[in-house]
Parts: C-alpha cells; sequence; structure tokens
C-alpha cells in the first residue's frame, strides 16, 4: 500500500543530525496522495530548516513504488497531537479528503467478491434516487470491467470534453453517467492502467468532470480492497458506502474485509445489500432462500451493520441489464424494483 510505504520511508529518516529528536514521520501536518504526485505539508520545529528537511524527505522517499514527484511544504503549526502534548504520532497521517465540487453526497458502492451484482445494485440505486426526485450522478470505477454503459443502454460512448476542459458526462435516464469505459477505444480493449495512471484516471474521473450541482453521486468501485480502492478512500470525501454482497460464505467473507477497509479509513458503512437474496417462484409466489436464510442478517448483526434491503434474484434483472433496461425504470412495480426504492429511501435518511 503506498500510503503504508511512504510513512515507513519518513519514519526511517533519524533527524539528530540537524539537532532535531523526532523522525520525520512525526513531523507531517497532513499527506496528500494523487496519482503519483505527493504532497507534504510538514511541520518546522525550528526556522533555517525548510531546505534541508525538503531535501530530506525527497530522499527519504526516492525509492517508494509509486511516488514520481513529492512537494514539500511547511507550516510552524505542529501536528495535533504534538500541540496537546502527546505522544508525537507515528501511525497514519490524517489525510485531506477532497470533496467533489457541487456534490452533495458521495456514495460509494464496493463489494467484496467480483460478480455479487455490484453494479447492478449501484445502477438501479442511482436510477431510484432519480425517481424520488433527487438529483443524481454514477461513475463507474469498475476498472476490471465497467458494466454500467451495457445496463443502460449506453455502449459506444465517448467521454468529450467541454470548452472549460471538463470531462461532460453523459445523460440518460434522467442521471448524468460516466464510466472508465467511455475512455476506452473499444469494449474490447484490455484495461492497462495500473498503479499511478489509474490512479490518476479515477481522480480525473471525479474532479476534472462537469457534475453541475448534483445531491447524490453513486461511485461504482471495483471488487475487492485493492490498493484503488482504499487509495480513493483516503483521498476523496466520501460520505458512506454500501458494501453488496450475495448470502453465500463466500461472499459474506469478503465483505468483512470490505467493510473492514471502509472503517479503516473513516467511512462510515450505511449498511449492507443482500442481493439475489431469494427467489420468488411465479407459480406460487413463495419466496425460495436459495443461498440460505439469515446469514447476512447474522453477519449484520456481528459486525453492528445495517441492512439496507434484500433483493431478490429475478431473470428479468440480468436479462434487461444486459438490453440496456434497468429494471427500476422498465417495471418499477416488480419486486425488485421496490427493494431498490427502499434502499433508496432508507440511503437518503441515513445521509440525512
Ligand atoms: N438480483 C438479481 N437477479 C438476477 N440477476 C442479477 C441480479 N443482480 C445481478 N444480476 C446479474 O448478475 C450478473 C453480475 O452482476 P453485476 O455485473 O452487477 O455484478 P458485479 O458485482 O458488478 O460484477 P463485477 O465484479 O464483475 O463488476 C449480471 O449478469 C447481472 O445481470
Amino acid at each position: 500500500m503506498a500510503v503504508k510505504d511512504i510513512m515507513d520511508a519518513l519514519r526511517g529518516e533519524t533527524l539528530e543530525d540537524i539537532g532535531l529528536k523526532e523522525n520525520l514521520a512525526q513531523l507531517v501536518k497532513d499527506i496528500k496522495l494523487i496519482g503519483s504526485e505527493l504532497d507534504v505539508l510538514l511541520y518546522t520545529p525550528k526556522k533555517g530548516l525548510e531546505d534541508i528537511l525538503r531535501a530530506k524527505v525527497q530522499n527519504a522517499l526516492s525509492d517508494v513504488p509509486d511516488v514520481k514527484k513529492v512537494n514539500v511544504k511547511f507550516t510552524e503549526t505542529p501536528p495535533q497531537q504534538a500541540q496537546q502534548g502527546a505522544q508525537i504520532p507515528t501511525g497514519q497521517p490524517a489525510f485531506t479528503k477532497r470533496k467533489v465540487p457541487g456534490v452533495k453526497h458521495l456514495i460509494a458502492v464496493g463489494s467484496g467478491k467480483g460478480g455479487v451484482g455490484k453494479s447492478t445494485v449501484a445502477a438501479n440505486l442511482a436510477l431510484a434516487l432519480a425517481k424520488l426526485g433527487y438529483r443524481v450522478g454514477l461513475l463507474d470505477a469498475d476498472i476490471y470491467g465497467p458494466s454500467v454503459p451495457t445496463l443502460l443502454g449506453l455502449k459506444g460512448t465517448r467521454a468529450t470534453v467541454n470548452e472549460r476542459n471538463r470531462i461532460v458526462p453523459a445523460e440518460k435516464f434522467g442521471i448524468k453517467v460516466l464510466s472508465i469505459g467511455f475512455m476506452l477505444p473499444s469494449e474490447d480493449t484490455p484495461v492497462i492502467w495500473r498503479g499511478p495512471m489509474l490512479m490518476k484516471a479515477l481522480t480525473q474521473f471525479l474532479f476534472d468532470v462537469d457534475w453541475g450541482e448534483l445531491d447524490y453521486l453513486i461511485l461504482d468501485l471495483p471488487p475487492g480492497t485493492g490498493d484503488v480502492q482504499l487509495t480513493l478512500a483516503q483521498n476523496v470525501d466520501i460520505s458512506g458506502a454500501v458494501v453488496v454482497t450475495t448470502p453465500q460464505d463466500v461472499a459474506l467473507a469478503d465483505v468483512k474485509k470490505a467493510t473492514s477497509m471502509f472503517k479503516e479509513v473513516q467511512i462510515p458503512v450505511l449498511g449492507v445489500i443482500e442481493n439475489m437474496a431469494y427467489f420468488i417462484c411465479p407459480s406460487d409466489s413463495q419466496k425460495y432462500y436459495i443461498f440460505g436464510k439469515g446469514k447476512t442478517a447474522e453477519f449484520a448483526s456481528a459486525y453492528g451493520l445495517k441492512i439496507l434491503g434484500s433483493i431478490p434474484i429475478d431473470p428479468e434483472v440480468s436479462e434487461r441489464s444486459d438490453k440496456g433496461e434497468p429494471i427500476v425504470v422498465e417495471n418499477p412495480e416488480s419486486e425488485v424494483a421496490k427493494a431498490f426504492y427502499g434502499i433508496a429511501r432508507i440511503v437518503t435518511q441515513e445521509l440525512s
């Protein structure tokens, strides 16, 4: 993880040679990593040490992978813990989380595991919020398999830039939509972004976009808890996260990791969405809990999490998704759509 590497490298740099008892990490007041460019705000206990401290930071970080440029600024205000006379911090720094301009609430949709329906949930949650009257955007940051263009019938859409050099989102079903898929030359192009370049693309996709004024921006994250999710979570002001799972042991095991990741970076987990929770048999209208009943509830209560809603498994979802006809819009009376409307209402209450 880039941030841990950075702090470890700074911690390894003692300053006795310039008369300070601290190591470099203990002087860090703030730190921000966007793409491969790192901004460090450093406390200077004595005037006149700026140049040497700058050189020491740059030297300490020269071997850290993913950091290509280091900008050092100085402050005379000590880090908070030092001001209070407490131990100087040795752990993770406080991050400067950037707010997406014009967006009231940014909601991250994550999952521990791939294929649990995260993108389906992100898209239908966005549409349900829009149907409830909110101004909504959807950002598909799932670099490994951007499926929003298919889900919303936007295949072939390409990103355009306006006269102010800002990316213009597409508009469909009353929401603003941007997908990393709009950046790829074709659907079959393999995604080869990695590390810093990928981070740059993702941060551009949040901050260099003409979102206008939005009540909610839904961020469809890649599945899992990799560096991408963590770096985004650390650098972007996210109001809350929802975690999508299916009620299977393999999926729930990974949800624990995703939940812990959000907690670690101080993003409130609004709750868990249980997808493919049961099947309603068309012949007898009975609910059949294909993957077992109660597992998600057990998990949620063990972790003190709310279940925001349970969505049935319904072939209509996948059929319509493949045709770019989201179920919330095309069949709002279906059980699945009703579940999404319920979830949307709870999410708005949680954030109000
Ligand atoms: N409730 C549901 N009922 C039936 N099919 C569903 C349901 N939810 C999702 N699906 C289907 O499951 C498949 C996977 O869904 P989706 O692409 O949303 O998952 P994902 O978690 O985003 O996957 P990935 O990790 O690949 O991004 C799709 O074919 C989708 O149509």
